[in-house]
This record gives structure tokens, sequence and C-alpha cells, in this order.
């Protein structure tokens, strides 16, 4: 006999608990979020807090347009999560407006470098913004001259000022786009379009590496974006939280314990939102009528756990036997430790792994990628001048996390034995 849809309603309808078949399969079941995707990044908050000084030379960088002139090129910069975007997108939007009532046509445009790293792929990437999706350009295949023209087309079809904001403008290698389209205008290319450029960046030695004649286009007006402090952190959680969640959730001491946390670590208003919002979805899960502090420190575990687990994942199998050689090693209580002896206990579970170790310059490439994320630490030594400078590492993350990470993907890795190993306590 076949299943109908009837019969199979019926066998899902008996597996349901009759409360669920009364009520619905889903409910809304938080009495703790009223609007959790305020927390969320893409939420653009109506009100910037702590960043007076920052928007008042963003607002002077960008007075030309108000004024009807070529505006200026500005370049921003700072570490992650320390309200480039965020003002940008909210002067930008202030701007738009005001321009308006000033009868002055603005076009902003916003391009994420992150997956370009050319001048070509920027230009590409711009005139698909601005064509009919039924002309879209390739990725490749065109002349770069003739790509140079079509952009200039695009831009001076629109018309009025045209402001165009290049995020991770870094990843662009190549940057002669981030001269060529300051100059576009100057050198005749553009006859019925004022353009400026707004490059972001969170690489402070960007700028350091730009060719002077970016330099001095692309970093006409500079504002830099330093770290938030507690206090900071404090007021943009509270003004975020205050829509978020319902009233009466969240109490200071929640708000002060996640922006004390941010403010510690780097000062990032992502890190303490992302944390205030996984402490809301503890709450949540146990039924909590309050987010408390505990909360706040099952939240940060959990947020740990998966950054670790994602590190670990995103490594090469190569990266996980290092990894388990310098966890060995930490288990044992010989780190910090030179990175020629990691190398030998690494070529030990190579050979568990009936892998292939690689050559000690390569496996330090590891070590150094490790520390990168934060997983291990890497002091620098000096033994004077007979010496000479070298690097010892240890761990910087809970061991039984990485090893649970580890244990993930040990099948990949090979070294099941060893794992086991330690797992029995028996290294
Ligand atoms: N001053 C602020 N007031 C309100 N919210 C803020 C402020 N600064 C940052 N935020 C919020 O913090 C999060 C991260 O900020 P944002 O994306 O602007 O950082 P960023 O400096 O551009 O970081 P990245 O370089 O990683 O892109 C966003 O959710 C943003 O809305």
């Amino acid at each position: 006999m076949g299943v109908t849809l009837d019969t199979l309603d019926t066998v899902v309808l008996c597996w349901l608990p009759d409360v669920m078949v009364s009520m619905g399969l889903f409910q809304p079941d938080t009495d703790i979020f009223d609007r959790r995707d305020v927390l969320r990044e893409d939420y653009q908050p109506e009100e910037i807090v702590g960043r007076d000084e920052e928007l008042q030379q963003y607002i002077s960088a960008l007075q030309p347009v108000i004024n009807g002139d070529q505006p200026a090129n500005i370049f921003l910069y700072g570490k992650a999560g320390v309200g480039k975007t965020a003002c940008t997108r909210y002067l930008l939007s202030e701007l738009k407006t005001d321009a308006a009532d000033y009868g002055i046509d603005l076009t902003t445009v916003r391009t994420n470098c992150e997956d370009l790293s050319t001048s070509y792929q920027v230009a590409i990437q711009l005139i698909n913004k601005f064509r009919d999706p039924s002309d879209q350009l390739k990725p490749t295949g065109y002349p770069r001259r003739q790509v140079n023209e079509w952009l200039w087309e695009e831009l001076d079809a629109i018309g009025g000022t045209i402001i165009i904001v290049f995020d991770e403008v870094d990843h662009i290698d190549d940057d002669s786009i981030l001269y060529q389209i300051p100059r576009a205008r100057a050198n005749g290319n553009l006859e019925q379009s004022k353009v400026g450029i707004i490059g972001i960046s969170n690489d402070f030695k960007f700028r350091e590496s730009l060719s002077s004649k970016v330099q001095s286009s692309l970093c006409e007006k500079e504002v830099q974006f330093p770290a938030y402090n507690a206090n900071e952190l404090r007021d943009i959680l509270r003004t975020r939280a205050d829509i978020a969640f319902y009233d009466g959730v969240i109490p200071h001491e929640v708000i002060a314990k996640c922006a004390a946390f941010g403010a510690k670590d780097a000062g990032d208003a992502r890190q303490s939102l992302d944390l205030l919002m996984e402490a809301g979805d503890v709450a949540v899960e146990q039924d909590a009528d309050q987010v408390c502090e505990e909360h706040v420190d099952e939240a940060r575990a959990l947020l740990e756990q998966s950054r670790i687990i994602d590190g670990v994942a995103g490594l090469t199998q190569q990266g996980h036997l290092v990894l388990y050689a310098l966890l060995m090693l930490y288990e044992e209580g010989e780190t910090p430790v030179r990175a020629r002896d990691v190398q030998n206990r690494y070529e030990i579970v190579c050979k568990r792994a009936a892998t292939e170790p690689l050559v000690p310059r390569r496996m330090r490439d590891h070590l150094g990628e490790l520390a990168m994320l934060g997983i291990a630490t890497r002091i620098e030594r000096n033994k004077g001048e007979s010496g000479g400078r070298y690097y010892e590492y240890s761990l910087d993350t809970n061991p039984d996390l990485l090893l649970e990470a580890l244990a993930e993907t040990v099948d990949m890795v090979g070294v099941t034995d060893a794992i086991q190993t330690r797992l029995d306590g028996e290294i």
C-alpha cells in the first residue's frame, strides 16, 4: 500500500504531543527578546553612541558635498568592530537627506572588496552594480582600457555627485583604481559627475603600503577610529539592548559584564553585541525571566567554543597535526616550547598518522597560523648577542576544547589512537 499525503499527516500528528497539536508546531518562545535582530551585525543603529569626535571629523570631510563641490576622498581606519561601517552608513544616509534638501543630486554606492584583489575586478563589479541585470559583464575577458571606458560611461550617465565606498579596501593588491577614480574628472574622463571615494580598512599597515600616488588621493582626509573603552561599549550595548529586549530583562550588571569583556579583549563592539545576544539565547533556552551574569559566562564559553571549533575546522590536515603535537607537549608541561622541539613531536605524530612531515620552515608557518588564530601563543625570546632571537610557543586555549575540536576532525587527521591515548590519560 502506498503512503498518501493524508496517511503521512496522520503519522506525523500521531507523533506530536497533544498539547502541540492544539497549539501548532512552532510558537514564539521568548519573553526575553522583543526584537532580537537589533543585535545582529546588519542592523543599522539609528543612534551612533560614543563616536562624537570621529563623526565630527567625518562630517567635515564630507562637507564639500553639501557645498556642491567635488567630494574629498576619505580614508577610515581602525580595528574590527569599532564603528567604521556603522558611522559611514549613518552619515551617508543623513547626507543624502540633507543633500536632497539643498537640491544636490547625490548617489552613494558601497562595494566590499573582500573577494576582489585587482582594480580590474573592482571596476567590473562597479559597472555591474550600475548596469541592468540583462547587461552584466563577465568577470574576465575584456581589455583593461575598455573596462575603464565603460566605468567612466556608467559614472557619467549617473551625473551629480557620487560617493563610492570601498569597504575592506586593503584587499585590493593593485591599487590603480584608487587614484584613477578620484582623478577621472581632472583627466577629462568624466564631465557630468563628481566622484569621491571612501576607503575603509582595519589593516594598519595598509596605508604605508600604498603608492605615494594613491596615498595622496585616497588619504586626502583621514579619520582614525580607536578601540572602544568599557564605558563607550556600555552605552552602545544599553542603547541596543533597550530595543532588542523586553523591559526589565537586562540588568545593569549584565551590560557592564559584556562591555568589560569587549573592552578587555579588543574594544570591539561587535564582539560585545554577540556576547549579549548569546547570553539572551542562553536565558531563553533556560526559560529564565531575566538575563543574568551566569548566562553571560555560559555565553562566553559557548562563543569561545565555536571560535575554536571554527578555527580548527579551517586548518589543513598538517595544521591539525602541528596543533596536536603542541597540545601533547602542553599536556606534558613542556610548553613554552621552541619550534624545533615541536618539530620532533610533530614528526612522531605524522608517523602515527602515516603522513609525510613537512620541513621545519613549513611546520613553523603552521605554528604562526595557530598564533594568528589565537589558539597558540608566540613569545619572542632573545638570547643576547650570542644566541640571537627565537620564538617559543604555547597554548592559549582550553586544551579540552581543543581536543574536542580535534576529535571532530580526527578521522581526517588519522591519529585516532593518539587522541584516545590522551583521553585515557596515558600520554
Ligand atoms: N558607536 C556605535 N554606536 C552604535 N553601534 C555601534 C557603534 N559602533 C559599532 N556599533 C555596532 O557594532 C557592530 C560592529 O560595528 P561596525 O561594523 O561599524 O565595525 P567596523 O569598524 O566597520 O568593523 P570591520 O572593520 O570589522 O568591518 C555593528 O553592529 C554596529 O552597528
